[in-house]
């Protein structure tokens, strides 16, 4: 890819790994997003307003789905999907889609994640694509995560910036990949079994090989 690219990360642990990945690749600028969707947003609006990109990736660490996605293992996303943003109803949640207001999906290149994925297969990591959940709130139950899975089949892994930063890259138009290195399992709350050093060494990994793909 001739254009730069813009990649968000949540907190400086993130962009610390996600940097060495690059390894001083002057195509890529790194930013903070902040924690959560609302901050994402907004501090990739602001991003895009300074600079001009061809490609916008949201990228950090994640809880992985069970069955889907392992301590370590890297999740490109097929789809954003913002999973708690609707309404409840007493037979379940609506969707933007459902209630009229837009969508709670954004389409990523399938092409793309899919190569992206594959390159990091190849290159001997556990890497797959699937859906990335964007949540409000962590989950932090078995019955949530049950949920959650259920609403969105093959749901691989959720972090908490995706859909915000891909609505930011919408607005202009520009293409979105969302990369996520899983540290805990989505299901009870237990800090203790995050595992995030690993998680942040997948994530420079992966960076890695973006220079490669992208
Ligand atoms: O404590 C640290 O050293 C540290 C280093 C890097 C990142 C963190 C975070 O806590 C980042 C929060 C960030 O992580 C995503 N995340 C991770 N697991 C989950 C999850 O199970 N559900 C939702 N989000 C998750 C999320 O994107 C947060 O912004 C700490």
């Amino acid at each position: 890819m001739k254009d730069n690219i813009l990649i968000m990360v949540s907190v400086e642990a993130e962009r610390e790994a996600v940097w060495r990945g690059l390894r001083g690749d002057m195509r890529f600028d790194v930013r903070l997003a902040g924690v959560g969707m609302a901050a994402a947003a907004a501090s990739t609006a602001f991003a895009l307003a300074e600079g001009k990109y061809g490609l916008v990736v949201s990228a950090g660490i994640a809880g992985g789905f069970a069955g889907q996605a392992g301590i370590g293992d890297i999740v490109v996303a097929t789809e954003i999907v913002a999973a708690d943003l609707g309404s409840e109803t007493a037979d379940g949640m609506l969707t933007l889609d459902e209630l009229g207001f837009g969508s709670s999906r954004v389409p990523v290149d399938g092409q793309l994640a899919l190569r992206t994925a594959a390159a990091m297969q190849a290159a001997g990591m556990q890497a797959k694509a699937g859906p990335v959940l964007t949540v409000a709130t962590a989950t932090g139950t078995a019955e949530s995560a049950r949920r959650l899975a259920e609403r969105v089949p093959g749901a691989a892994a959720e972090g908490m910036e995706g859909y915000g930063v891909a609505v930011a890259a919408r607005q202009l138009a520009l293409p979105v990949l969302e990369v996520r290195a899983v540290s805990n399992a989505v299901g009870p709350r237990d800090k203790s079994a995050w595992r995030i050093k690993d998680a942040l060494a997948s994530l420079e990994r992966a960076c890695g090989i973006l220079t490669e793909v992208l």
